[in-house]
């Protein structure tokens, strides 16, 4: 007998449904494409680089990126493992919660409104303290000119505490500069070492200011350890502060061989903003004055 599964089975691409199945086929590819360029633009790896890294062609990664061809499942992991993300989340492309965060965000809609003054004291209570703990640690991130070795130090100075500068921690952990690092072992790597000495730092120091990469939200253990122990500021600033006050740092590396510099940073910069923007706080450094960034900066970890 012919069950309705049964029938499913043997559904066959003329049948009724053909149409929209191959519709929402192009849908997941395009969702897929999305997220593997979100995730490289995030980890601010060029095409270039994945594929290499990835040993596709430069031209099948960009067909992938932009929701054409089928990729097979196999190139699919190499791409994965080139950024350093568990090949689910590539196909996983339409959750990005975690269960935890699901399931409190279902409890607390359930409770009645009377309960929730409850809730609050209970959860201050049992980790209240950790936070008191978190807010003696200032992370500081941000893309590259963004300030954070400029007032970390200065608020380092003004509170006593140690400044540590992660990318600099790395170097010394590691005794090679960073861009051997990442020549080495690759942004998966550099990515691994950063988490590691992030862990480190957190262990040895209960109050610092820290400045940590501009990549480092995109390695999310990394980041979520960063978030969960330390009061996180982002600094904000326009495209073209960043790229302007790191060129008058004498860094002409941005625009030398690259004429898509700008672009490229505009990309990196939207990709990672709604990461960035999960800091506690942000200041705004555009069209500010060193100091004026100091003045919110105290006003925010003193508050
Ligand atoms: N609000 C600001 N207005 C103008 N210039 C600024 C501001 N903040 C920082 N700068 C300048 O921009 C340059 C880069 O700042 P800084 O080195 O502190 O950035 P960073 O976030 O540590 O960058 P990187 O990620 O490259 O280490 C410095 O010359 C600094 O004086
Ligand atoms: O923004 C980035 O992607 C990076 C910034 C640096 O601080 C380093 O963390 C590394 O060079 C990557
Ligand atoms: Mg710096």
């Amino acid at each position: 007998m012919s069950t309705q599964i049964d029938d499913s089975l043997n559904a066959t691409p003329n049948d009724g449904d053909a149409e929209v199945d191959t519709r929402s086929d192009a849908e997941f590819l395009d969702a897929l494409g999305k997220r593997v360029r979100e995730i490289r633009d995030r980890r601010g790896m060029t095409r270039k680089l994945v594929a290499r890294e990835a040993s596709v062609s430069e031209r099948h990664l960009a067909h992938l990126e932009a929701g054409e061809g089928n990729v097979s499942i196999v190139l699919l992991r190499h791409i994965s493992r080139a950024l350093d993300v568990p090949l689910i989340e590539l196909l996983a492309v339409e959750t990005e919660d975690t269960v935890e965060r699901r399931l409190i965000r279902r409890f607390l809609e359930r409770l009645p409104r009377h309960r929730l003054e409850d809730v609050v004291f209970r959860l201050m209570r049992d980790f209240g303290h950790e936070e008191a703990a978190r807010r003696k640690r200032i992370a500081l991130i941000g893309l590259r000119g963004a300030g954070k070795t400029t007032l970390g130090k200065r608020l380092a100075t003004t509170q006593g505490v140690p400044f540590i500068e992660l990318d600099g921690e790395i170097e010394k952990e590691t005794g090679m500069p960073s861009s051997e690092l990442f020549a080495l072992y690759g942004q998966t790597g550099y990515r691994r070492i950063e988490q590691r000495t992030l862990e480190r730092v957190i262990r040895d120091h209960d109050r610092a200011v820290i400045s940590a990469g501009g990549g480092v939200v995109s390695q999310p253990e990394t980041y979520d350890m960063l978030l969960s122990n330390c009061l996180t500021v982002w600094l904000k600033a326009q495209p073209e502060e960043h790229m302007s006050r790191v060129m008058a740092q004498g860094d002409l590396r941005p625009m030398a061989g690259n004429d898509e510099a700008m672009e490229d940073l505009k990309r990196i910069l939207n990709a990672r903003e709604p990461l960035y923007a999960r800091a506690d706080t942000v200041i705004d450094t555009s069209g500010l004055t060193i100091d004026a960034c100091f003045q919110k900066l105290r006003e925010i970890v003193t508050s």
